[in-house]
Parts: structure tokens; C-alpha cells; sequence
């Protein structure tokens, strides 16, 4: 039987002030995408810290690809991106790079090559020749991209990797992450942002404070049922009963939706609106027939898409009902 990329049992870090994270048991493959969700305080980053060697557990297991963790043979594998870098701002970032390049042990001949491939990969290139500390946030975010890629290490660890970019540099980011997905890399990634963990991961957890609520595939921590909107024309409340009565389902009108910000307020809406529709469906079958039943009673479908649920509404649905150690 092959080795996991990652084995923990049991793994625990209490800190002084008994916070941390605690009993935490999981497995990640090699190749995989591991997503680590939680909330600020829920535990991610002494996770992180602890499988890379830079604290050591309470008590528990852990190794990467059965190398014990802390041990020189685990952290030879490890590629890690820290939430709270800070960089040599003295030094051009081409320099910074090459400097985690000889800590990496990359060899000599090949650095100069492996620092320029993995600039242009984080889309520092032509900036690479500018000291550290003329770099934005994002920028410095991408070097530390940049240093924890440059070894070409087989478990990438990225903690927030995206968390201090703009919508684009975060989109690059992602396409990067997939890149060496696809490459086969391992890559654990600590976020808050659920749409980072569902374009990336195959499998996840979700923690908080300190201990996991749930794991398992991505689809079934974060979706068990999922709401969907419909933008319709011609639409008449005599429809929409017609349509809950045929379907069995509750259907909410609206005559304006911000799906971003989540709000859905019930709807005057008048015979022949455009307004949108809005169901809990358990799956894309659902979904056509939905769409087929609508365009049977004559209205104009304008729209589908499947809403997004913000993050802290949906912690707070996960969450609700739970005590401080996540029972119900
Ligand atoms: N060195 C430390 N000493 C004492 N408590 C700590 C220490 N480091 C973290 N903590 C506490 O442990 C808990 C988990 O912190 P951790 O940084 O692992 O969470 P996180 O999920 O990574 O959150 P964030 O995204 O806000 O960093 C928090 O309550 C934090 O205050």
C-alpha cells in the first residue's frame, strides 16, 4: 500500500492559554488538494505549523509521505507558505528567492534557471529586479509563493495564499494552485474563503475552535442541499403556487436579488414581473426539471445559477446548534 502524503492521528498543540487545535486525525493522498476551512482562531495555522516542524505537538502523530514530521528527511518535502511572511525588504526579490533557493538546498547549477521559471510562474517576472520593500501586499504574497515553489517540493502548505489579493490576483492564484495540481503536487491549503477551497480541493475539513466538525469530499461537507436562482419573466404569484404544488417545493420570489451579499427579501411582485425565483435543490436534475416546468407555464427563464452562500451565513448555519467543542 502506498503512503499517504499526509497521516496525522491524534495530533494535538495546546498552548498556554489552552487554546490550539486539538485531536486532529486526518489523510491526505498524494496528488491531492486538501482544503483546511475554518474561521480566524479555529486552529489552522498551528496545524500547519506543527506538520511543518516550526511547533511541536502536545501529543499525537503525524508524518508526510511516512517521514516523521520535524524530522530533516519531512521537511526536505515541504514547500510552505506562511500567513505572516515578511521578507527582506533590503533585497530585490529575484535575491530573496534565490536565498530560499540555497536554504532549499536547490542545486547550484540549476538555481539561477529555477529562480527566474518560478518568478515568471507567480508573475513577479519583470518586477523581480525591485527591492522587497517597494512591493504591494499581493506582490510580497506571490514572492512568498515564489519561495515555497522554487524547491520544487512535493507537499505545497499555503496558509491564506490569496489573502491579501485583489479579485485577479487571487484568480492567478488559483490558476496557479491548479497548475500544480495538475502537476501532481500535494497541497494543503489553509483558507477562510469557501470559493478558494471549492474551485481547488478535493477533499477538506472544516474546523473550528481548534477541532474538526466535519470531513470528508468537498461536495458533501459543503453542500448538502444547495439553493438556486431563477430569473424569470411573465411571472404571477397563481404560477409560483403552481409551481410549489407540482414540485413539492418552497418557492421564494424576489424582485431583486444581491447574490453576493446573500439577501433575498420577499418580493411584492406583480403579474408579469421580472422577478427571481429561488429553491433548495438536491441536484442538477432537479434544476431542469425545474427550468422545464417553468417554461411550461409560460414564462420567460432569463437566468439559473446557483447561489452563493457567504461565508459567515454559511459557518453560521454549520455552526449553529454546536457547543465551543463542536457537539451538538
Ligand atoms: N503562540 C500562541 N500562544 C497562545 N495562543 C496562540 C498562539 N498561537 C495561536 N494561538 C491561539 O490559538 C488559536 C488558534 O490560532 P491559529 O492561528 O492556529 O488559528 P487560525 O485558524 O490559523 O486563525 P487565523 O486565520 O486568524 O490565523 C487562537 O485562539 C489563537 O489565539
Amino acid at each position: 500500500m502506498s503512503v499517504a502524503a499526509i497521516e496525522t492521528q491524534g495530533l494535538s498543540k495546546t498552548y498556554d492559554n489552552g487554546r490550539g487545535c486539538q485531536n486532529v486525525t486526518i489523510t491526505v493522498g498524494k496528488g491531492e488538494a486538501f482544503g483546511f476551512l475554518g474561521p480566524n482562531g479555529a486552529g489552522k495555522s498551528t496545524f500547519v505549523k506543527m506538520l511543518v516542524g516550526l511547533i511541536s505537538p502536545t501529543s499525537g502523530s503525524a508524518s508526510l509521505m511516512g517521514q516523521r514530521i520535524g524530522t530533516l528527511e519531512a521537511k526536505s518535502l515541504i514547500g510552505y507558505l506562511p500567513e505572516l511572511y515578511r521578507y527582506q525588504e533590503w533585497l530585490t526579490g529575484q535575491e530573496v528567492v534565490k536565498l530560499h533557493a540555497r536554504l532549499s538546498r536547490v542545486e547550484s547549477s540549476s538555481i539561477e534557471r529555477r529562480v527566474r521559471e518560478v518568478l515568471e510562474e507567480v508573475g513577479i517576472g519583470i518586477r523581480s529586479r525591485d527591492k522587497v520593500k517597494h512591493y504591494s501586499k499581493g506582490m510580497q504574497q506571490r514572492l512568498g509563493l515564489a519561495c515555497a515553489l522554487v524547491a520544487d517540493p512535493a507537499i505545497v502548505f499555503l496558509d491564506e495564499p490569496s489573502s491579501a489579493m485583489d479579485p485577479i490576483g487571487r484568480s492567478e492564484v488559483r490558476s496557479i494552485l491548479k497548475r500544480l495540481k495538475d502537476q501532481g503536487k500535494t497541497i494543503f491549503l489553509n483558507s477562510h474563503l469557501l470559493e478558494d477551497v471549492e474551485m481547488l480541493c478535493d477533499r477538506m475539513a472544516l474546523l473550528n475552535n481548534g477541532v474538526i466538525l466535519r470531513h470528508g469530499s468537498v461536495s458533501e461537507v459543503l453542500h448538502k442541499r444547495m439553493s438556486w436562482l431563477f430569473k424569470v419573466g411573465g411571472y404571477s404569484p397563481f404560477l409560483l403556487s403552481w409551481l410549489e404544488e407540482r414540485t413539492g417545493l418552497v418557492i421564494k420570489a424576489a424582485i431583486d436579488v444581491k447574490r453576493d451579499a446573500n439577501t433575498f427579501s420577499p418580493a411584492q411582485a406583480e403579474d408579469s414581473s421580472v422577478v427571481w425565483l429561488e429553491a433548495e435543490l438536491d441536484s442538477e436534475e432537479q434544476v431542469g426539471w425545474l427550468n422545464s416546468l417553468i417554461m411550461e407555464q409560460g414564462m420567460t427563464l432569463y437566468e439559473v445559477s446557483r447561489k452563493k452562500e457567504r461565508l459567515e451565513e454559511w459557518f453560521v448555519n454549520a455552526l449553529s446548534g454546536l457547543n465551543h467543542r463542536g457537539e451538538r
